[in-house]
């Protein structure tokens, strides 16, 4: 069975070019003028881009006493529904819990997934079972991308000699190190202080997470990483400060992306001044929404590339989850959805704007992330021989984002009443049509994970280069004879 997309142009990172896809058995074969296949899928007056591939996603993750609510079968409904046809996912060992323990459990709940997923691994305690099962982590599993938490002290947070130690030795095994970037000590104190002071609403939790917080984090991250020789990843790339520091070392040349979100790059802390407490508290996330400053400078790092893709950090907690932290804004679960609005939002923002261009849409939702995380260009491509993971986007095609008729489990949307231009006609994830024209024919387990190779180009340059200018012995002539 062969179908044919036909009629629409084709969008990649660097190209646009009116061609039709023939698809067979979930790869693209053929690429070219007047194809036909047994299947037909009219893209007249549409984008033929690769599928979005979300890089950060929390899927019924334990997480704050409580699970984030949508799993790998909702969560990948949602993704499709917006465009998006890989997630990659955070495997994250509890304290003392051994990595491949914790991927078992991650391998249990993917089963579900409705499209291609893979993972990243925590490293959230430091031990030598950790260094050990690192190696076949990597070598083994395809995982080639390993997560710090820089906060969330008492629980996930690791810290610097930690740090060092595994970027040292992912150095060594050909990974990349990511970091979820926040001085945890700092806020700590700054969330004790507020709730002695009565602050303890929502809105405390953005006061607790200053744009400093992060641009500290970030920095000193990248020179540790730097110091450790291994290429760094800084999820939720939120402020300014933590650009400023992404921006800096690439400009120094290091080996360092940046991850903005769609919520930081489209919503703001108001949302945190809200009467309405469930409205701030469905909200709170770590980093929080910031102001205007910081959007722009986000959306600048887009357009010039300092910042090099967008994701969501999909982690949705319902409205009666939210409310676990009434009276004590820490106890609230850190997290938003966003992965059926991701595409559409940043096309609505970025490109009809005239931010970014369609060929930098692709390039950030989807293409630079596969060259990242190494699956270019099986995914992330429109080539033959790649997966057929493919969105036919139509521009003219409207809606306004609503939490009645979301595929996410939850009892909101964070961007509730948003209009959004660019919508999905078709989306294919491995030749299966699974968004029609509005019509949802996902298929639960279709879903596989995506093995990621080590060792990168990016790894090799940078191993290189760090071998050819350690610190070495000088050779001497005379050495003078030892004094008494
Ligand atoms: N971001 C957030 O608030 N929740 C998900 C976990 C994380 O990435 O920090
Ligand atoms: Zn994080
Ligand atoms: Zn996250």
């Amino acid at each position: 069975m062969t179908t044919v997309i036909k009629g629409g142009t084709i969008v990649t990172a660097d190209l646009t070019y009116k061609a039709d896809v023939l698809i067979e058995n979930g790869v693209i074969t053929e690429i070219g003028p007047n194809l036909s296949g047994d299947e037909t899928l009219d893209a007249t007056g549409c984008y033929v881009m690769p599928g979005g591939i979300d890089p950060h996603t929390h899927l019924e993750m334990p997480f704050m006493g409580t699970y984030s609510a949508d799993d790998f079968e909702s969560g990948t409904r949602a993704a499709l529904a917006g465009g998006t046809t890989m997630v990659v996912d955070f495997a994250l060992p509890s304290p003392g819990q051994g990595l491949h323990d914790a991927l078992q459990m991650w391998d249990n709940k993917s089963t579900r997934a409705n499209c291609d997923y893979s993972f990243h691994m925590a490293v959230t305690w430091w031990g030598e079972q950790v260094f050990n099962e690192m190696e076949s982590v990597v070598r083994d599993r395809g995982i080639n991308t390993f997560k710090h938490f820089m906060a969330y002290k008492g629980a996930l947070m690791v810290n610097d000699d930690e740090m060092y130690a595994s970027f040292q030795r992912l150095a060594e095994l050909g990974g990349i190190a990511m970091v979820h970037a926040e001085n945890g000590d700092v806020v700590a104190e700054l969330s004790a202080k507020l709730l002695a002071e009565g602050n303890t609403g929502p809105e405390a939790h953005a006061y607790s997470r200053p744009s400093q917080v992060e641009g500290e984090a970030t920095n000193r991250a990248i020179m540790i990483a730097d110091m450790a020789g291994v290429p760094l990843y800084v999820v939720h790339t939120s402020c300014e400060e933590a650009h400023e520091a992404i921006r800096r070392a690439r400009q120094n040349g290091k080996r360092v992306w940046g991850e903005p979100l769609i919520q930081h790059l489209t919503l703001d802390e108001s949302e945190y001044f809200n009467a309405d407490w469930d409205h701030a508290a469905r909200r709170v996330m770590s980093p929080p929404f910031r102001n205007k400053k910081h959007q722009d400078s986000l959306w600048a790092g887009l357009m010039s590339g300092s910042l090099s893709v967008v994701a969501t950090d999909h982690c949705a907690f319902t409205t009666d989850q939210k409310r676990y932290g009434v009276g004590d804004f820490t106890k609230i679960p850190n997290g938003t959805g966003g992965l059926e609005d991701r595409m559409p939002m940043l096309w609505t923002h970025g490109v009809e704007t005239g931010r970014i261009t369609p060929n930098e849409f692709v390039a950030v939702t989807s293409t630079n992330i596969a060259k990242i995380l190494n699956c270019y260009p099986r995914k992330g491509a429109v080539l033959v021989g790649a997966d057929a993971d493919l969105v036919v986007l139509d521009p003219n095609k409207e809606k306004t984002i609503s939490a009645a008729t979301q595929q996410s489990a939850i009892d909101y949307n964070v961007f509730e009443g948003h209009k959004v231009k660019g919508l999905p006609r078709f989306t294919l994830t491995r030749g299966q049509v699974a968004i029609y024209d509005g019509e949802i024919r996902t298929q639960e387990g279709h879903g596989k994970f995506v093995k990621r190779e080590p060792n990168t180009a990016v790894n090799k340059a940078l191993s290189t280069w760090k071998e050819l200018t350690s610190p070495r012995p000088v050779e001497r002539t005379g050495i003078p004879a030892t004094g008494v």
